[in-house]
């Protein structure tokens, strides 16, 4: 069941309606809760009675009239001179009701965790489950730690509101909606003198909340870049060493931190006034009860034992008023963490706007056709302009570019990971954009140009993809990427784990595992961008071969800076600026003037100086296998 927290314009819903929906689902068992606490309410408030029959009607033998049940109740066990010689009869009942409301206490407690638990899994899953789908360009403007910090603390200030205050609202409006009553038949004028200062407190606790609510707004986002500040630093931790910035990145952290302490505590400042004034304001109402109960006492118009149940009556219903203030507070919280919930539940999803999602009943061949295709990712200028080229199947293109030419940017308008603005790419004759978009990913096998690894297995890695794929068939692909030796000689094999982002493989075992994942996906197209980077020359030739030899088989598409990772391709685009200036072979782009010929001029002499070099000191760049 998705859940919507927010109106037909956006906005996030609020009050009583924002809880309503929140808790949709999980109704009932919050119905069974308010129950039980009924039940245990019940006999709360029975205990005073039995006391109070007990000292008026057994002990000072002044029957009251407002007490008949007890007064039978006592008739039927011997009278109150039987019951006065057996003072253990009301106490032992007093406390088998106090021990029966503790049962029922607990199943209350019991039933609002497992209904708060259920309603923040089920919010955590659709955050999850969205964020999976959100746009890329959402995504991009995206912090990953506030992200998360949405994910998780803004998701716990929610279960600890839904725990402890849902329950304690029915709880509060059944206790006045009993006692009251009661108060009143025993004596009106007390009851009013008791509850004078109650509206007050409540109209109170409401303004001030209502006020400082921007302040529970300021303590989360502060730690939301708090957060963000600390995800980015151990993500980096590599870099900020390399570069000996550990003293500029403890000051960076230092401010957000410090931004997070000073609202934290001109929150809980400005709380503890609240507190205060509420628990002075409580005290005064008992102490006007006291008095006005002790006045009317001193006059003989109520008994002691009235004034007894009076007052433990009265503080049962000044404990919700009370709370009234911790509940607005802590729905003050919960409010904001699931206002900046429901951003991210608002974000659009990558799908929004598909007119036709075709589904195809079998793989494209690999016909790829780009026509005129113009791409920005800031209203600035255009990443990529005026792109027009096609790739035949079973065909490789290979893209040769300076940095920022837009490169990948042409990579992930393939993949649909943004909408082109004019122009169109096609696949086999269908447009991309009326593609299902799980069907278009599923023709593609990507290693992207930051292969990321899971903190996995080697095997799990591979398989990615696959996840019912043959240890024949991962192998194979191993050895397509030139990997498989080398995994075996690691301690556990393909079941060697890799650390977080696979932190214990080199740059080019990494690229080497990734493109194994491509392989074994076995789609029409191949995607690789700058995936052999890292890779040594002759372990790149072996990987090219091997690519070759599924030449007219797959359709490849590949970026890399290095020439002889592409000089092999059927079609090489130069880009430049966003847009192609060369086009052909590497036989007819060495031909005529241009980056190609320029690039190729360069390289060709530095290898030829390296081979030299690599020759005079017999060393064959053999990869070490160092085990993961
Ligand atoms: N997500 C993004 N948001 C905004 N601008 C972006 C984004 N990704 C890339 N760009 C910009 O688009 C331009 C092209 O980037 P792209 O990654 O396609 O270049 P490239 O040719 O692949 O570069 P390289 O060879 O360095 O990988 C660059 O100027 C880059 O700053």
């Amino acid at each position: 069941m998705t859940l919507k927290l927010h109106d037909a314009s956006g906005k996030t819903l609020s009050g009583p309606k924002l809880v309503w929906t929140l808790i949709s689902g999980f109704r009932s068992m919050y119905l069974w809760a308010a129950l039980a606490l009924f039940v245990a309410t019940a006999f709360q408030f029975v205990i005073p009675l039995i006391g109070s029959a007990t000292i008026d009607y057994v002990l000072m033998d002044q029957p009251k009239h407002d007490e008949p049940l007890l007064q039978s109740v006592i008739t039927l066990i011997g009278g109150p001179q039987r019951v006065g010689q057996n003072l253990w009869i009301p106490a032992v009942a007093m406390l088998a009701l106090a021990a029966l409301g503790g049962l029922f206490n607990y199943y209350q407690k019991l039933a609002a965790a497992k209904a708060s638990d259920g309603i923040c899994k089920r919010l955590k899953d659709q955050l999850y489950d969205h964020i999976q789908r959100m746009s890329n360009r959402h995504l991009d403007q995206t912090q990953t730690g506030d992200l998360v910090q949405r994910c998780t603390s803004d998701v716990e200030t929610t279960r600890i509101f839904l725990a402890a205050h849902i329950v304690e609202i029915g709880r509060g409006l059944i206790l006045i909606a009993t006692v009251l009553p009661i108060m009143l038949s025993m004596h009106v004028g007390l009851t009013i003198a008791s509850m004078a200062l109650i509206p007050v407190i409540i109209l109170y606790s409401y303004l001030y909340i209502k006020k400082v609510k921007h302040l529970f707004t300021e303590v989360d986002e502060a730690e939301g870049r708090l957060t963000s500040v600390v995800q980015e630093n151990i993500t980096g931790i590599r870099v900020v060493r390399a570069f000996g910035r550990h003293d500029f990145e403890i000051a960076k952290f230092e401010k957000p931190n410090a931004e997070y302490r000073d609202s934290s505590i001109k929150l809980i400042n400005i709380m503890s006034w609240f507190w205060s004034v509420a628990d002075i304001a409580s005290l005064t109402q008992i102490g006007i009860a006291l008095i006005a109960s002790s006045y009317l006492a001193m006059q003989g118009s109520v008994t002691i034992g009235t004034i007894f149940a009076f007052l433990a009556l009265l503080n049962m219903v000044l404990w919700p008023v009370r709370m009234i203030g911790r509940i607005l507070t802590d729905f003050g919280k919960t409010a904001v963490a699931l206002q900046r919930i429901n951003e991210i539940l608002t974000q659009p999803f990558e799908t929004e706007g598909d007119q036709v999602t075709l589904t195809p009943d079998r793989p494209v061949s690999g016909r790829i056709e780009f026509d005129k295709v113009t791409f920005a990712h800031n209203e600035t200028e255009p990443t990529v302009q005026d792109i027009s080229l096609q790739v035949e199947p079973g065909e490789t293109l290979a893209i040769l570019g300076p940095s920022g030419s837009g490169k990948t940017t042409l990579m992930h308008l393939l993949l649909r990971f943004y909408d082109c603005d004019s122009g169109s790419i096609k696949l086999d004759g269908m447009d991309v954009k009326e593609l299902d978009r799980a069907y278009l990913r599923a023709q593609f096998g990507v290693v992207l140009q930051e292969p990321f690894l899971y903190s996995r297995s080697i095997r799990n890695n591979i398989q990615f993809g696959v996840s019912d794929a043959q240890q024949s068939d991962i192998e194979a692909a191993a050895n397509m990427a030139c990997i498989h030796e080398t995994i075996q000689n690691f301690s556990d094999g393909y079941d060697t784990e890799i650390g977080e982002k696979g932190i214990t493989l080199s740059g080019g075992q990494r690229q080497r595992v990734a493109l194994s994942r491509a392989i074994l996906r076995n789609p029409p197209i191949l995607l690789l961008d700058d995936a052999l980077s890292a890779v040594d020359n002759e372990t790149e030739s072996s990987i090219i071969d091997a690519l070759q030899n599924r030449h007219g088989k797959q359709t490849t598409v590949v970026i890399a800076h290095r020439l002889s990772t592409l000089a092999h391709a059927d079609k090489i685009v130069v880009l430049e600026n966003g847009k192609i200036t060369q086009f052909g072979t590497h036989q007819s782009l060495t031909a005529e003037d241009g980056l190609y010929r320029r690039l190729w001029a360069i390289q060709t002499q530095l290898e030829a100086t390296l081979a030299k070099e690599t020759e005079g000191r017999g060393d064959h760049g053999r990869e070490t296998t160092t085990s993961a």
